[in-house]
């Protein structure tokens, strides 16, 4: 990228933090100013001094605004009514002209960003027709309402991503300014159109997208709305209807081109998006938390996230976090549990009455357990169970109504209010169909005899006694079970199947809830007490949203795109994924699930082609190991190299620990970010365990995860251990490894275990570790 100013002296970072500058003020004042270090100094700093000052005067700017707007609201006058893209105007007289309010909301935004590292200004650029147009988070004008501020996210500022010395579209220099809170720290400047620039303007700097790579990493994704590349850029800014594929391999930047999708979405689209809602989806809290930030950094707080495990919190109380073994994962995941559900909603609760018996004024009336049972047949074929107990009250009714002697002198209408108010029919009612909750009904699943019943041959008799014993004394559990972010899934097909449970008419929505604490509670008092008492049985249960954001959408299981859907049946879709990275057996499961789910509506595809994650030494390892077993996989190319190769190291079995502890502390000391630990299952906690007693400084950097934890993350160094156990305790196998390998941002560790008399440290090579065999 910084090829164009070869001609022009530049220094390597404009200047990596603001004091620099100041020391080079300081620096021997008396000196001859004539040596090329000086003089980049001092353009430098006449470059910062010139940005500062349009930077100050958009604080200014919003300022003011903002006391005009306070100053309005002291006075009693109405504001403009806003909803951030449009303002109504009242109408009898405004306090606030709308370039205040423009600014105003300008301001109340800015409020959420969070000032210290995330400047209001970053970019500019000076065009052909001698226009400079800076580029912002948000948007803010002048009092003439001419733009002080470009949002990023207006067609305005499109040039300042697209724009490259081949197509430089009108663009001479672009330039990426980093602040700091309200200051001007650094200058980093691409030129794009030498020719036209004719060496009128100064260029600086390294080039933004390096000097943003190698920095190091934090615990929370950063936006990175100052450097987004033009292919990311189209992506982001596809138009919203029908579903947008984002495809790409490790570290291409998917997760965050997403993110900075939804904000685009809302700025273009704010009616329907905010009112619609848009929810983005990962892979588990973890990845939550690292993303959450993200949004709000570009002043955006309208978007939902949530985990796969918790998308169903909204109709059951699910958190989602447990993870099932992969075998079992890879049962509750299949299409297959749909039928299996369908079977179980409608298998009777055991111990059932078998036959309704009742005496009304000296004749007894029955109905008999054929009868019973074909009434509930034709009930449950159009009803949901929740909701049939009033029409199969009305069928029981008809039933004896046909089977009434004849001496009974009745109408039907007496007759049916006898029978109503009967003691009998009513405890009748009650044993026979009761209402039933969707964790209720999963957990009947815990006796073999009832899953093998509702499986019938959709499962194998192992996969059977797998899916059954997985609840077995869950129901015994301390609170509300700890569902797995597979069982959210198939506890919202149980909503879907059985309906919400209705309310029970005689009992008082208690402000107190029993059990105090122990009870999870996903709604509050207040949601409970608004609740209407009567269940719609048209009204859908779910939560839904007019845009749904998917990511690591390869390990989505065809049950998880279910509950999706389900949230999103006139949505708009982004999903984003890599099949490479797949955590099942059979990745192409992931293609069918998507082409169902689009069925006929409009599809385009992004391919993100650059990794800018991994440097090209640990990255051609990774897709070294991937080709080993799928030699078509896309491999993107890593835009930067290090110089530094990745460590292969092996270590006798009974010394992992303290090895990895002894690792961990040598990153430590070689990054500045943060060193993530990845490690197979069975190892993660003896690990964790070790790393705690060694109390090494700077152990908050550290984190240690499975494979699975770390999908999606990143870290800026990082130890594999045990990388052939990885592949062989997930269902992924070594696509598994793959992403465990793609997770750093500077340095990559391998330890793999050998046998304690072969320590290969001891003079005699060690066995070279299956993973690495084969590698081209
Ligand atoms: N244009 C860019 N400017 C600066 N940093 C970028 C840019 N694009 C991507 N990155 C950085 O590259 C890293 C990888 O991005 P991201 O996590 O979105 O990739 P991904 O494709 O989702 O990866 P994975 O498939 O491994 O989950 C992040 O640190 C991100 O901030």
């Amino acid at each position: 990228m910084s090829h164009a100013h070869a001609h022009r002296a530049h220094v390597d970072r404009a200047t990596p933090d603001g004091r620099e500058v100041d020391d080079g003020d300081d620096r021997d004042p008396a000196g001859p100013a004539s040596s090329v270090e000086e003089q980049v100094a001092s353009a430098v700093e006449r470059e910062l001094a010139v940005e500062q000052a349009h930077v100050d005067l958009v604080y200014a700017r919003l300022e003011e605004a903002t006391r005009a707007a306070e100053q309005v609201a002291r006075e009693g006058a109405s504001l403009y009514q806003s909803d951030r893209s449009s303002f109504v105007r009242e109408e009898d007289g405004t306090g606030l002209f709308e370039r205040d309010v423009f600014a105003y909301q300008a301001a109340k935004r800015l409020a959420e960003l969070d000032a210290e590292t995330e400047g209001l200004v970053f970019g500019r650029i000076d065009r052909t027709d001698a226009e400079i147009r800076y580029i912002g988070r948000i948007g803010v004008r002048d009092a003439d309402y001419e733009p002080l501020v470009i949002d990023w996210r207006a067609p305005a500022a499109e040039p300042f991503y697209r724009a490259t010395p081949t197509h430089p579209m009108n663009v001479v220099r672009r330039r990426v300014l980093r602040c700091h809170g309200e200051r001007v720290i650094g200058i980093e400047d691409d030129l794009l159109d030498a020719q036209h620039d004719a060496g009128q303007l100064v260029v600086l700097g390294e080039g933004a997208l390096m000097a943003a790579l190698s920095r190091a990493r934090g615990h929370q994704m950063r936006d990175i709305v100052a450097t987004i590349q033009a292919e990311q850029d189209e992506a982001i800014r596809a138009a919203w209807q029908g579903f947008t594929l984002i495809s790409g391999g490790p570290g291409t930047g998917k997760t965050v081109v997403a993110l900075h999708r939804a904000a685009y979405l809302l700025y273009s689209n704010r009616r329907r998006f905010e009112n619609g809602g848009v929810l983005v989806v990962g892979p588990s809290r973890v990845f939550m938390n690292y993303i959450e930030r993200v949004l709000p950094s570009l002043g955006e707080d309208a978007v939902v996230l949530r985990s796969i495990g918790s998308v169903a919190g909204d109709v059951v109380p699910v958190s989602g976090d447990a993870i099932d073994s992969a075998p079992v994962a890879a049962i509750k995941g299949s299409l297959r549990m749909a039928t299996l559900l369908r079977n179980l909603a409608h298998t009777p609760p055991q111990h059932v009455p078998q036959e309704l018996r009742l005496t009304l004024k000296g004749h007894v009336l029955a109905v008999r357990p054929a009868a019973l049972e074909r009434i509930r047949t034709d009930v449950l074929a159009h009803h949901k169970l929740n909701s049939g107990r009033e029409p199969a009250e009305k069928a029981l009714l008809s039933a004896l109504w046909r089977s009434r002697p004849s001496e009974l002198d009745l109408e039907r209408d007496e007759f049916e209010d006898e029978i109503r108010a009967h003691p009998a029919f009513r405890s009748f009612g009650n044993a026979w169909w009761p209402t039933m909750s969707a964790p209720t009904a999963l957990l009947r699943l815990a006796d073999p005899d009832i899953a093998a019943r509702a499986a019938g041959p959709a499962l194998s008799q192992t996969e059977q006694e797998l899916l059954s014993a997985s609840y077995r004394g869950l129901e015994r559990h301390h609170g509300p079970p700890p569902w797995t972010a597979a069982d959210g899934a198939l506890l919202d097909e149980l909503v879907n199947l059985l309906g919400p449970v209705p309310p029970e008419e005689d009992q008082e929505v208690s402000l107190f809830l029993e059990g105090g604490d122990e009870v999870a509670e996903v709604v509050t008092t207040m949601e409970r007490l608004n609740q209407p008492r009567e269940v719609d049985p048209f009204a859908t249960p779910h939560d839904t949203y007019a845009h749904i954001l998917v990511d690591e959408a390869q390990d989505v299981t065809p049950m998880q795109w279910r509950m999706l859907r389900r949230r999103g049946a006139s949505a708009s879709w982004t999903i984003v994924g890599d099949p490479a990275q797949s955590s099942w057996p059979d990745a192409g499961e992931y293609e069918r699930a998507i082409a169902e789910l689009i069925g006929r509506a409009p599809v385009r595809r992004f391919r993100m082609s650059t990794n800018y994650r991994s440097p090209a030494e640990v990255f051609e390892l990774a897709a070294r190991v991937v080709a080993t077993q799928f030699p078509t996989v896309d491999i993107p190319a890593a835009v930067r190299s290090t110089g530094i190769e990745p460590e292969l190291l092996t270590v006798g079995a009974d010394r992992v620990e303290t090895e990895s502890v002894s690792i961990v502390s040598s990153l430590l000391g070689l990054v500045e970010g943060t060193v993530g630990l990845i490690a197979p299952p069975s190892r993660q906690q003896a690990l964790a365990r070790a790393l705690h007693a060694a109390d090494l400084p700077g152990a908050a950097r550290v984190v240690v995860v499975t494979p699975l934890q770390a999908k999606g993350l990143e870290y800026d160094a990082v130890l594999v251990v045990a990388p052939e156990e990885i592949v062989a305790e997930s269902a992924g196998g070594i696509r598994t490894l793959y992403v465990a390998l793609t997770r750093p941002t500077q340095r990559l560790v391998t330890l793999d275990p050998v046998p304690p008399s072969d320590p290969g440290s001891n003079g005699h090579a060690a066995p070279i570790p299956a993973w690495r065999r084969g590698l081209a």
